[in-house]
């Protein structure tokens, strides 16, 4: 991988890594139906067909602009901007979970997404849910086994109590999103994606999250983090891609970016 876009080099033991994630002039355009009657008939619409022009009742919102990076095997990359930015489309684009408009993405390994929103069962247990999550992440019914109490542990879900054997749906939200980070972080991963998982942990959490993204890290996988939190980035990362109106405006080490988005947004 000789030249990476957006002027920024890599170094020669980036060079030497493995790349794990290669995003190439990515567009990621979604289309929103329903905003607006459709007029005339399907002659009209047979028209438009063939101009390829979108029918008067679809809106496009471009989300992604032409974004280049490369991530390599150990990096822990974290992603800010201002809201609506992109940075949740292109942590889903990276996922495989929306289709570039134009452009092309490169993974090695299968990335996992952990958002704020994971699909985890409302009316079941978090037991049940450890178990599920588990198997859905492809461990064997013995690997969630062995590793259930350690996630339990880690969620500090039963610290007040065995809400454990309570379904998900009587979990606060901060609640619920511990037990999500801490069924994802049980897996070594190739390429895992957390999209502001950390903001609702109180400290306690903050803090083993963080540590474990550092572990994650050094057992070869590569992790992006979304937050609008600058100190979760400073503390775990050591790269920064700053997007803002869904273009790369910077990629760099995390300080210089960090600094020059508070100086930029005056945060
Ligand atoms: N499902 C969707 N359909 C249409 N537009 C969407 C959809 N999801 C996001 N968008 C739009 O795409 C743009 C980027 O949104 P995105 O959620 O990626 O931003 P973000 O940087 O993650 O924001 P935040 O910091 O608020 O979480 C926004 O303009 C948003 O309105």
């Amino acid at each position: 991988m000789a030249e990476q876009k957006n002027g920024v080099q890599p170094t020669k033991a980036a060079e030497a890594r493995v790349p794990t994630v290669i995003a190439d002039e990515l567009h990621i355009v979604y289309r929103v139906y329903g905003t607006g009657a459709g007029k005339g008939g399907a002659t009209a619409a047979l028209n438009r067909i063939i101009r390829r022009k979108p029918s008067a009742g679809v809106r496009e919102v471009h989300a992604v602009k032409g974004v280049s990076f490369t991530a390599y095997r150990g990096e822990s990359i974290g992603l800010i901007g201002s809201n609506g930015s992109g940075k949740s489309t292109l942590l889903k684009a990276v996922a495989g979970l929306l289709p570039a408009e134009r452009g092309k993405v490169y993974t090695h390994g299968q990335p996992s997404l952990l958002g704020v929103n994971a699909a985890l069962m409302n009316d079941l247990t978090g037991e049940k849910n450890v178990i599920l999550g588990g198997l859905a992440m492809g461990m064997s019914r013995d690997q969630v086994r062995e590793r259930y109490d350690g996630i339990v542990d880690f969620s500090g879900i039963n610290e007040k109590g065995d809400f454990i054997s309570l379904p998900m749906r009587t979990y606060s939200s901060g609640m619920a999103a511990r037990l999500r980070f801490s069924i994802a972080a049980a897996k070594d991963h190739d390429v895992l994606m957390i999209d502001e998982a950390l903001a609702t942990g109180d400290r306690s959490f903050q803090k083993r999250s963080e540590a474990r993204i550092r572990e994650l890290r050094k057992e070869a996988g590569t992790v992006f983090l979304v937050s609008h939190n600058n100190k979760s980035i400073r503390d775990t990362c050591d790269r920064v891609l700053w997007l803002e109106r869904g273009e790369l405006l910077m990629d760099g080490p995390t300080d210089e970016v960090i600094k020059a988005y508070e100086k930029e947004t005056g945060k």
